[in-house]
């Protein structure tokens, strides 16, 4: 069996007197989209940071491609920092062939992927435009590309779908799944739930610095109850409506949203007919990632409470 890409053991890091990330394990096969997700301040980026080398951790161990020396495997691996920034003066086809070279692939190389990938993803047009004359996310975009260019088997990407507009999110997606499918891992941070719903294989969800979920986005969702929605007919005595329905059922335009009962749906719907408030409109659902992200983080976050920052 091939050695995961990445596993990390008990990863530690403090800034000054602060613990800013405690405890972290993983482990990342080969071929998986893997999501880092956590709220603003989690530890995502540290984490990150700490996996490729560019800081090192003051606790625990990690290896990358094989190696306990990440910047050894540098060459191998696909990098799109939290800080986005790319030389103005540069076209983007050149912007890119310049990524490219830092990781070792040959310019004249590097420069006809340029044209050929920003084709593919519908940028043609940006390929000879300075990267000065280009919009915030379309720039971002060419870093992406420039990140990729050449074909690492490890890619990460901090945060990349952050300040693209839906077009470019959507073209990004299917970047990032077209890059699985030719054999590559990745790894991505992000706190939008509905792109690690679409994209991630598997998840870590980080918040306060710790590991607080691992596994799939079917297990995440999983620990929370199905959920009912629940459009009334006739609203007519909404106290007596509000009685009939389980501890905790909330109203939202028009509608009441609350867990499944123990016993099923059917005994309350038997008893709101009977009630005289009918049945407009009923849905039982599984939670979304959203809201398994939510519970998690808010569940940390109470734990949490009261601690300090020195
Ligand atoms: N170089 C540093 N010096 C001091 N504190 C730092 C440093 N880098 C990160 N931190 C702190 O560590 C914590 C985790 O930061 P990190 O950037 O890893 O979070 P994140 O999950 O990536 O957040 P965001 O989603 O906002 O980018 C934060 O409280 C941050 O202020």
């Amino acid at each position: 069996m091939d050695e995961a890409v990445v596993i990390a053991k008990g990863l530690g890091k403090s800034f000054g007197g602060y613990r800013a990330v405690e405890g972290i394990d993983l482990t990342i096969p080969k071929g998986a989209i893997f999501g880092v997700l956590g709220p603003n301040g989690a530890g995502k980026t540290t984490t990150l940071r700490m996996l490729l080398g560019v800081i090192d951790p003051d606790s625990g161990e990690r290896r990358l491609l094989g190696s306990d020396r990440p910047r050894s495997v540098a060459a191998r691996v696909g990098y799109l920092p939290e800080e986005r920034g790319l030389y103005p003066g540069m076209s983007a086809r050149d912007a890119i062939a310049f990524m490219g070279a830092l990781r070792g692939l040959p310019w004249k190389e590097g420069r006809e992927r340029a044209d050929e990938r920003l084709a593919t993803l519908g940028l043609a047009h940006a390929t000879g435009e300075k990267i000065r004359k280009l919009s915030k996310g379309m720039a971002q975009m060419v870093q992406v590309v420039g990140a990729l260019v050449h074909d690492p088997e490890l890619i990460v990407l901090d945060e990349p779908f952050s300040g693209l507009d839906p077009v470019n999110q959507g073209r990004l997606e299917n970047l990032i799944l077209a890059q699985r499918d030719r054999g590559a891992t990745i790894i991505l941070s992000t706190h939008v739930m509905g792109h690690a719903q679409r994209l991630c294989d598997g998840l870590a969800i980080i918040a306060g610095g710790q590991c607080r979920f691992r596994g799939t986005v079917d297990e995440a969702r999983a620990m929370l109850p199905l959920g009912v929605r629940y459009r009334p007919r006739l609203t007519g005595d909404m106290a007596s409506l509000a009685a009939m329905l389980p501890d905790g059922a909330e109203q939202r335009d028009g509608e009441w949203h609350f867990n499944l009962p123990d016993d099923g749906v059917e005994p309350l719907l038997t008893a709101l007919v009977a009630g005289h408030h009918g049945v407009e409109g009923l849905s039982i659902e599984r939670p979304g990632l959203h809201e398994a992200f939510v519970r998690i983080v808010g569940q940390s976050r109470d734990e949490r409470h009261g601690e300090t920052r020195t």
